[in-house]
């Protein structure tokens, strides 16, 4: 019976390899067809490569050309794809819009634009889209309307930041039905209003160049591009220069001076103006740098509208081309060291035109709102680097692709915090935690008769933490004066033991992550797997997942009170029978504990 299950397992493999196997060569034949193509591999039908890009983006791309050299075919997102990341080519594709190529951006991202957003139109109606928006963000317009808002805006924005931990990255996601609605609105009011608004949205609807004078579908569009274009580039590129400037104190004193020096020459409170910022050369090297580490624009797409020549391939009609501009950044002949944050090297003034640089693109599609872009950040640095002084809350991962992000925020913890005093009394916590405060009153409230399981006598009511379903892999209860568990090792219990550790309030351990005591005992405990270990719920850290519900408590005012708290919980310690065997305390610690972990697993 055995080796026929075996035999049939196998067919079943072997017939499900051939099929995957069929589709992967019917998929290659298909694109083999066409003569003069770029070698490369298509992958899967419909889905083709996808999956390994968005996994993988940029050691996909370099495994790739490692593999067919640096123009080759895929199928991403799609459709079918040639990726060049020869430098040569990017800079003719970008040079050459018109002649066989227009913008190959995704459906996806049209939808949301609108269809007379500026990377939707070529040829006529781009010039038109492009010279409008450019009346808008163009220099000569920063230098005379943009500067003295952005200065006042990020004067107040930055207001009151002493002491927050602070996303600059913020995520906004709104819907363009929304956004239509709300600016079709605006745009009513502003029409019966004879008060004379002083912004984008009123320069578009009453635009004296009759060359830029555009429908309400096109002002929309424009608007929505601006914010789209505007907003992620720059937050993410204030995000990263807040990240290295953190990281590399010389360039932080250096952009400190040259901004102390602009102050000292200012009144208190006195805005920036256009020679203050065109002086911030310093400041201007840093965002160039910080651009080109962090590589907030990986590349650019275009599509075919005929059948093209490049390098020798033949690129069919209606393929899309990724103008991947993304390795030239980390390309050691251009920027030695590549690696190295190193703003310095932008002092040369040639390197931001030289021929390769696509950082802000090229050609007709050169990013219009460079200037703008970089005019906003340099006031964000002036303001905040001349406010305050900062720290990095522990070690933030920093995602590279598709898009440069802190998936967490600068945040690192969210606390959760139980009074367990008088609950007339407000705990005042300073600014910038992520947290929720409960006190007796809040634990009445969300347990109702069953906040009897939680004692206000002693100390239990930490143990709501432990009742409050999120997502969180780690677990650490602090108690107020107490010590520190440390789970900078892989870890599944870590016990604080109050030995020789520092006598923090928690407040003080949250802001002083990295200061540890270094006179550890050598106190070392292993605890077999399985095995029941009574401990303390204070001053401890554990993995949730790995733990389960299976966690107790020595002390009687630590047990989780989260077995009594789950209805479903109540009835099955009511109703748990042991076997026979179980006929020592350890047997049946370890079967009441297979019992929990298979059948209250899922309330954790
Ligand atoms: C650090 C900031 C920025 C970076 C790194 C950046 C980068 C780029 C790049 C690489 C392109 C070329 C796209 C292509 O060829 O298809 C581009 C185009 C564009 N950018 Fe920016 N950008 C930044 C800031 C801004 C801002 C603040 C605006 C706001 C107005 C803006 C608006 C646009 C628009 C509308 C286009 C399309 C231009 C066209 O198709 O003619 N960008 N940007």
């Amino acid at each position: 019976m055995a080796v026929l299950l075996v035999v049939m397992v196998a067919c079943l493999l072997a017939f499900w390899l051939c099929i995957c196997f069929a589709m992967l060569k019917w998929n290659e034949i298909r694109y083999s067809r066409r003569k003069g193509l770029p070698p490369g591999t298509m992958g899967w039908p419909v889905l083709g490569q996808t999956t390994e890009f968005l996994k993988h983006g940029p050691s996909f791309m370099k495994k790739q050309r490692a593999k067919y050299g640096s123009v080759f075919k895929t199928h991403i997102l799609g459709c079918p794809t040639v990726i060049s990341m020869d430098p040569e080519l990017n800079r003719y594709i970008l040079m050459n819009e018109g002649k066989g190529l227009v913008p190959g951006y995704p459906q996806s991202m049209l939808d949301i634009l609108g269809k007379c957003n500026i990377a939707a139109v070529h040829g006529a109606a781009h010039k038109r889209i492009r010279g409008s928006l450019l009346s808008l963000v163009g220099p000569l317009v920063i230098k005379d309307e943009c500067l003295p808002k952005i200065d006042k805006f990020t004067r107040f924005f930055l207001q009151n930041w002493h002491g927050k931990t602070i996303d600059i990255q913020e995520k906004t996601n709104e819907g363009r039905k929304r956004i239509v609605q709300m600016l079709k609105q605006i745009m009513e009011q502003r029409r019966a209003s004879p008060m004379p608004y002083d912004d984008m949205l009123c320069r578009l609807l009453r635009s004296k160049d009759s060359k830029y004078i555009l429908s309400d579908e096109e002002i929309i569009d424009q608007i929505i591009t601006i914010l789209y274009s505007g907003y992620e580039t720059v937050s993410t590129t204030s995000m990263m220069a807040v990240k290295y400037l953190h990281d590399h104190p010389k360039a932080l004193e250096e952009l400190r001076e040259e901004h102390f020096a602009i102050r000292e020459k200012k009144k208190p409170g006195e805005a920036i103006d256009w020679n203050d910022y065109k002086s911030m050369s310093f400041t201007r090297a840093v965002i160039f740098e910080t651009s080109r580490l962090a590589t907030v624009v990986n590349g650019v797409l275009r599509k075919t509208t005929e059948d093209m020549v490049l390098n020798g391939f033949t690129i069919p009609k209606g393929w899309r081309i990724y103008v991947y501009t993304r390795e030239i950044n980390y390309d050691p002949f251009l920027y030695p060291e590549p690696l190295a944050f190193n703003p310095w090297r932008w002092l040369d003034k040639n390197l931001e035109s030289h021929s390769y640089c696509f950082i802000f693109g090229g050609g007709s599609r050169l990013c219009p709102g460079k200037e703008l872009g970089i005019l906003q950040i340099s006031i964000f640095l002036h303001y905040f680097i001349t406010s305050y002084r900062w720290e990095e809350v522990g070690r933030n991962e920093i995602l590279q692709f598709p898009r440069v992000e802190a998936p967490n925020g600068l945040h690192q913890y969210h606390l959760i915090i139980v009074q367990d005093d008088d609950p007339s009394r407000k705990i005042e916590v300073s600014d910038g935690f992520d947290y929720e405060l409960y006190n007796r009153n809040d634990i009445n409230r969300i347990l109702g008769p069953e906040a009897a399981c939680i004692s206000f006598k002693d100390s239990a009511c930490r143990c709501l933490d432990y009742l409050i379903p999120r997502k969180k892999k780690y677990i650490f209860t602090i108690v107020g004066e107490g010590g520190q568990p440390d789970l900078c090792v892989p870890t599944s219990v870590s016990h604080g033991l109050w030995l020789n550790i520092h006598d923090y309030d928690a407040p003080t351990q949250l802001v002083k992550p990295l200061e540890r005591n270094t006179r550890y005992v050598d106190a070392i405990m292993t605890v077999p797997k399985g095995t029941l270990f009574p401990m303390c719920g204070m001053n401890l850290a554990f993995v949730r997942e790995l733990i389960g519900p299976a966690m107790n408590f020595g002390q009687y005012d630590n047990m989780w009170a989260g077995w009594c708290m789950k209805e479903k919980a109540i009835p099955f310690f009511q109703s748990m029978v042991l076997p026979k065997v179980c006929n020592n305390v350890e047997k049946c610690y370890l079967a009441a504990a297979g019992e929990v972990k298979s059948k209250l697993g899922e309330l954790v």
